[in-house]
């Protein structure tokens, strides 16, 4: 069981880093680190800014004092007035030496401030985006790998900050040691730069090898998170421990281990090599330009001072050449992170929301017309050719088999998915030219799978959107749902914490979850109602008094059911059973049960069950 990057375009782009693209990237990379750290703290990028720069220039002073102090000291005369000589250059050089130290300290202080500004803001216009985006997105693997690479992007943002700033810093002292080199002798600059090339090209290799590696354990990562999430939580924790599953989950969290150890090592080895390579070149490349400074003194082309200087300005140049490659290649595989993380955010993985703009208000009538909707990778249409109208006040039951497209149907009613052809409007406006977030604002849904946030029990009914009524509405809605009894049972009524996992928390068990899924629903008094197996997890009293009250419920909304439970759909106006995604009958609960079909082989076969499951309690129970 693997996860793949089934098209492998990424890895093609990691392929494609060469020095020439790195060259190309760095200004970009620091121009857009400095842009987000601007985003999240202007005087903390201002004053990282100033420090970098005021420290170049004392970079530089602090050579040109060497070259002074050198000079001053190694030219005739006595040692008195020598040294009288080299003191203003020492004391700049101290004073230089002093105030960088300084500075450095203010960069640590205020890198380490914008650092996890920096991830946190990534992260949060990550979230922002995958929230923009159709839900279909979630069905496509090219989506959700995408979206993991961003993840991994956000996370590192912050580690583009200290790139940023070491290549801002190499520079300088580059700049500054440069400048210096350039005034001993020109021959000695482009000697030095050729001569670190090697190394520079060792470690971009090595830096694309690292990359590389990652991204083929992208999926193995990936699939590592989903395994630790199921071994970690309490919500498979019964299972595992019922199914005696754990030492199966935990082989194969080590056999994934054991790949994305394999791979890290291989690229490890591969980058070693690579960077023993470079350094031996640079090793004689260094030979060559010390060897040129022993010419130039020898021949007499520079003074001993200057040599002396040279000897500096050759160290803090050569030691910020090899900075700037290693910094640089270390953020160019950061920016290839970013690049995902922007990337994604830039086309949110290539299906952000495209829809009209048109407000729906509640519908009166949803027209559905001849829909067809396929999934991504899949053969077969979930439905196929299926024409439907829903009306205000009416509740329409969709019954079938499992997998018939009955949940897809009740989607793509509530706009959740648009349709791969056909339409589904809403008082005449397709669904594509409605403006998505006003019509979900129309729309109460209790899918099959309902979600059980950690939150009170009053916002696990308002979704946090309170009603101007306050708790009043909440307690109505509670009412309605048969939720009331549960939230008075709760140490802290509605402001009970529903998550055990945390302190203070309760938990609810199935059928209490249910009953605030439902509330929720009902409390959003929304246009449109959709219930899915609404009742699966109620007891019967529950169950019976949910579908009593669905009529008073539905008197102003259109209500779409979806049931297995079909002895209860007597309260429905219209059953559409479907079989293999298409409508195979539509009709009263009268009429389908009286004629030939489907549906009544379904009633048949529930109605056998129910009364096999009644004599079995007769007969099984003990007296
Ligand atoms: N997100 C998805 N991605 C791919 N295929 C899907 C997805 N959701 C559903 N399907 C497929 O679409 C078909 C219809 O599924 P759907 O959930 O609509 O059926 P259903 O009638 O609601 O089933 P059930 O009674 O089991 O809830 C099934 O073949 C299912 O495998």
């Amino acid at each position: 069981m693997q996860y793949v990057d089934v098209t492998g375009s990424r890895e093609a782009a990691g392929r494609s880093i060469r020095m020439r693209d790195m060259a190309r990237r760095l200004p970009r990379l620091v121009r857009r680190s400095l842009a987000l750290a601007w985003r999240v703290d202007r005087a903390a990028t201002v004053g990282l800014l100033l420090c970098q720069a005021v420290a170049g220039v004392l970079q530089a002073l602090g050579l040109v004092a060497i070259s002074g102090t050198l000079t001053a000291l190694l030219t005739s005369g006595d040692v008195y007035h020598r040294l009288l000589d080299a003191w203003p250059s020492v004391a700049l050089l101290a004073g230089a030496s002093g105030v960088r130290a300084l500075l450095g300290i203010t960069v640590t202080w205020l890198s380490s401030r914008l650092r996890p500004l920096m991830s946190r803001e990534a992260e949060q216009m990550l979230l922002a985006g995958c929230a923009e985006v159709e839900l279909c997105a979630y069905d496509e693997p090219t989506f959700n790998r995408d979206r993991e690479a961003a993840d991994r992007g956000a996370q590192v943002t912050g580690d583009l900050i200290d790139e940023g700033q070491d290549l801002i810093a190499s520079s300088a002292s580059f700049l500054a040691g440069a400048v210096v080199l350039a005034g001993v002798h020109p021959v000695l600059l482009p000697l030095l730069v050729a001569a670190s090339l090697p190394q520079a090209l060792a470690q971009v290799s090595a830096a694309r090898v690292r990359y590389l590696a990652n991204l083929r354990s992208n999926g193995a990562n990936r699939m590592l998170s989903v395994l630790r999430w199921h071994i970690f939580t309490r919500e498979a924790a019964d299972q595992i421990r019922a199914g005696t599953m754990a030492a199966f989950l935990s082989g194969r969290y080590r056999d994934t281990v054991s790949r994305i150890n394999r791979e890290d090592r291989i690229a490890a080895d591969k980058g070693a090599r690579m960077s023993l390579v470079g350094a031996v070149c640079g090793g004689v490349g260094s030979a060559v330009v010390w060897a040129a400074v022993v010419f130039l003194l020898a021949t007499g082309r520079i003074s001993v001072g200057r040599a002396g200087t040279a000897v500096f300005a050759l160290q803090t140049v050569g030691q910020s050449v090899r900075g700037l490659v290693s910094v640089g290649a270390r953020a160019v595989r950061t920016g290839l992170y970013m690049d995902d993380w922007s990337g994604f955010l830039d086309k949110a993985g290539g299906f952000r929301m495209r829809r009209g703009t048109h407000r729906a208000g509640p519908p009166e009538k949803i027209e559905i017309t001849s829909v067809t909707h396929h999934y991504a990778g899949k053969d077969r249409p979930a439905l196929s050719d299926v024409s439907l109208t829903l009306r205000r006040g009416e509740i329409t039951a969709l019954v079938g088999f499992n997998g018939s497209g009955k949940s897809t149907l009740s989607k793509l009613v509530s706009g959740l998915y648009l349709p791969s052809s056909g339409q589904v409007r809403w008082d005449g406006v397709p669904t594509a030219d409605a403006d998505p977030q006003a019509l979900w604002q129309q729309v109460a849904l209790v899918p099959q799978e309902y979600a059980r946030w950690p939150l009170s029990a009053r916002e696990n009914v308002t979704l946090g959107q309170p009603a101007s009524r306050g708790d009043t509405a909440v307690r109505e809605a509670c009412e309605a749902a048969g939720a009331d009894e549960v939230v008075e049972a709760l140490g802290s009524g509605l402001d009970t914490l529903l998550a055990r996992e945390w302190l203070n928390g309760e938990e609810l068990s199935g059928g209490q979850w249910q009953r605030i899924a439902l509330a929720r629903a009902f409390f959003r008094r929304a246009g449109l109602l959709v219930l899915d197996e609404p009742t699966a997890n109620l007891d019967p009293l529950a169950e019976f008094r949910i579908f009593q009250r669905l009529r008073s419920l539905a008197r102003h909304q259109v209500v779409l059911l979806v049931t297995h439970r079909l002895t209860n759909l007597a309260v429905a106006d219209r059953i559409v059973v479907l079989d293999g995604g298409r409508v195979v009958q539509e009709g009263t609960y009268r009429q389908l049960a009286e004629d030939d079909g489907l549906f009544r082989e379904l009633l048949g076969c529930q109605i056998t069950s129910d009364t096999a499951r009644g004599d079995g309690d007769r007969y099984g129970a003990p007296a």
